[in-house]
């Protein structure tokens, strides 16, 4: 699926779309996941769709979304932008980012330089980059590169060997830990607990997919995570704040 969804980019790559600049004030994700009241902080993500579970919301407005989102006091957001898989949109993220007051995070594929100025253009705060789809040298070249032009990322990994083949690079400052698995898709927070103790001291470890239940979130918490990445479980439900009030225990 992986190499699908790769190959897929490179299309994409052929007619990439430009927005005209804008003058965006941008949010740093580092900021809002370390300044949260909330432990783990909530980075909470509009997704319609995924690979693994087809149409998640068959009812999805991505700006209702955002307010309820907004209204619930996430720390950030994360819009998926994949349109093939996904079935996001550049243009969600680009009218989110116009109502929202927290960082918002481009979901994507980043395989090319020119992605990274897409999605200056548009609005993004932060880009993932993920560890499975790029060579360490490269993961830097383009973390360097987004830092450079006011992005941050998030650096993602599904593996330990992955993550210790990045480590002998450099040391991002904001890492993911994905808990599922790019060949069977399911999820385990086990993969939370077994790659935290590698996450280096400075680095913020976001425990990402597959937390649904108060339960998964103290695991996740105990485990190290500082942040987690949560879209599924509040895709699922009306309100999703009314799902983050529940995750968290608040009244
Ligand atoms: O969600 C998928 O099926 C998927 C498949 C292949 C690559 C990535 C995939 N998901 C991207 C994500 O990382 C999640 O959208 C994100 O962590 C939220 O996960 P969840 O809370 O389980 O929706």
């Amino acid at each position: 699926m992986l190499n699908k969804i790769i190959e897929q980019k490179k299309i994409e790559l052929e007619r990439l779309y430009m927005p005209e600049n804008k003058m965006i004030e941008r949010k740093s994700l580092y900021q809002a996941l370390t300044h949260s009241d909330r432990k783990p902080a909530l980075i909470a993500e509009i997704k319609k769709a995924s690979p693994s579970k087809g149409i998640i919301r068959e009812n999805f407005n991505h700006l209702e979304i955002a307010k309820d989102y907004k209204f619930a006091k996430v720390d950030a957001m994360s819009v998926l932008t994949d349109e093939k898989f996904f079935k996001g949109a550049i243009q969600y993220l680009i009218e989110v980012k116009e109502i929202v007051d927290v960082p918002v995070l481009r979901k994507d594929f980043i395989i090319d330089s020119r992605q990274i100025e897409q999605s200056v253009q548009i609005g993004a705060d932060a880009i993932l980059l993920i560890g499975e789809v790029l060579e360490p040298s490269q993961l830097y070249e383009f973390y360097q590169e987004a830092y450079e032009k006011g992005l941050e990322c998030l650096v993602e990994v599904h593996s330990i060997d992955t993550l210790e083949r990045i480590l002998k690079q450099f040391s991002p400052k904001i890492l993911g830990v994905n808990n599922r698995n790019l060949k069977t898709f399911e999820t385990s927070l086990n993969q939370t607990q077994e790659l935290a103790e590698y996450i280096p001291k400075d680095s913020i470890l976001v425990s990402e997919s597959g937390i649904h239940t108060p339960n998964d979130l103290n695991r996740v918490r105990e485990y190290g995570a500082k942040a987690v990445l949560i879209g599924e479980a509040f895709m699922r439900l009306e309100k999703p704040s009314m799902g983050i009030r529940a995750l968290y225990g608040e009244h």
